[in-house]
């Protein structure tokens, strides 16, 4: 595995063009030998989304594409949380203007994971709340490890999950499931997750993780790359149109409802009962 700087290196080996990437948010290693990156987030202490890291994961996976990677691995180098999902300080008490660039930024990074051209796999190492379950949800495949938990909870913090949060679920579990978990704001526990078909396989530890990931994405090694990542492409196109066509509405939305008083109210809650949570 190699962890470089992308700008300082890219070569060919194997027929693939090998690159790897050092930031400060997230870091990417590629195997020299599968052509797979593992996009590792690392924004401690729960990697919560703020603008900076999705900056980072929208651009590494621009990077990805242009250098055809042959597979990624979206994982966490915090082991125990794989991401808290939206850093709630990007909405509470909001600078509008960042509140736009952050939505959009959002908006990016979830255009390039759910429609990448290379197969994916979330490798999820902890919790997954809210934001944290898009990223996984956007993948392929899921892998994830006991005694977590996962799902969209939105509803528990008095916000809902956008038409495209709710999309990528219900393409998942469908439509029934996808009603129930999201109305209720429900996390699932690793085992019930498995049961619904949320994710699809559990694993002890890292090492274990990183092998079963490694085995979906060989899947694919016998298969012309072009007609796999067309294959996605339609099947994936109706929920990705509809969201491209309406993302100014969903900007509008997100700055209107999310600077509500009554959002404010719930949030500020919420961010409340975190921190005396962390505190007790
Ligand atoms: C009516 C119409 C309304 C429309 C509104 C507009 C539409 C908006 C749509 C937005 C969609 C939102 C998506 C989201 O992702 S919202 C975020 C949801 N995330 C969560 O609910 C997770 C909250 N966190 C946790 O459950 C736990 O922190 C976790 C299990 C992840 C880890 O637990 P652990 O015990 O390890 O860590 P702590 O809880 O002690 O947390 C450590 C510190 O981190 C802070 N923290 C945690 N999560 C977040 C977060 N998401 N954003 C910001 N900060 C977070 C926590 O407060 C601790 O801070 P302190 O150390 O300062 O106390």
């Amino acid at each position: 595995m190699a962890l470089r700087n992308l700008s300082k290196l890219k070569i060919h080996k194997f027929g693939i063009r090998q690159f790897s990437k050092e930031a400060n948010l997230v870091s990417v290693a590629v195997n020299d030998k599968t052509g797979v990156a593992t996009l590792n987030l690392q924004r401690p202490p729960v990697n919560s989304l703020n603008l900076e890291i999705l900056s980072e994961i929208s651009s590494t996976l621009t990077d990805l594409e242009k250098n055809k990677t042959r597979g990624l691995i979206l994982t966490s180098k915090n082991e125990g949380i794989f991401s808290a999902g939206l850093d709630i300080m990007e909405m509470y008490k909001p600078d509008v203007e960042r509140m736009k660039k952050f939505w959009t930024t959002l908006q990016d990074t979830w255009i390039k994971l759910y429609s990448c051209s290379f197969p994916s796999v979330a490798l999820i190492n902890g919790h997954a709340p809210a934001g944290g379950c898009l990223l996984a949800l956007s993948c392929e495949y899921r892998v994830m490890f006991k005694n977590c938990t996962i799902g969209l909870n939105e509803t528990q913090l008095g916000i809902v999950a956008p038409q495209w949060f709710i999309s990528s679920m219900r393409n998942v579990i469908g439509q029934r499931q996808t009603e129930s978990a999201l109305t209720q704001g429900r996390m699932f526990k690793t085992e019930e997750a498995l049961s619904i078909g949320m994710i699809d396989e559990v694993v002890e530890n890292n090492e274990e993780g990183v092998a079963r990931a490694a085995a979906f994405l060989k899947r694919f090694e016998r298969i012309p790359p072009m007609a796999r990542a067309m294959t996605k492409k339609y099947i994936r196109k109706e929920t990705i149109e509809n969201m491209v066509k309406n993302r100014e509405e969903d900007l509008k939305n997100f700055v209107t409802y999310g600077t509500q008083p009554a959002v404010q109210e719930y949030l500020g809650a919420y961010l409340q009962s975190l921190k005396k949570k962390s505190k007790a």
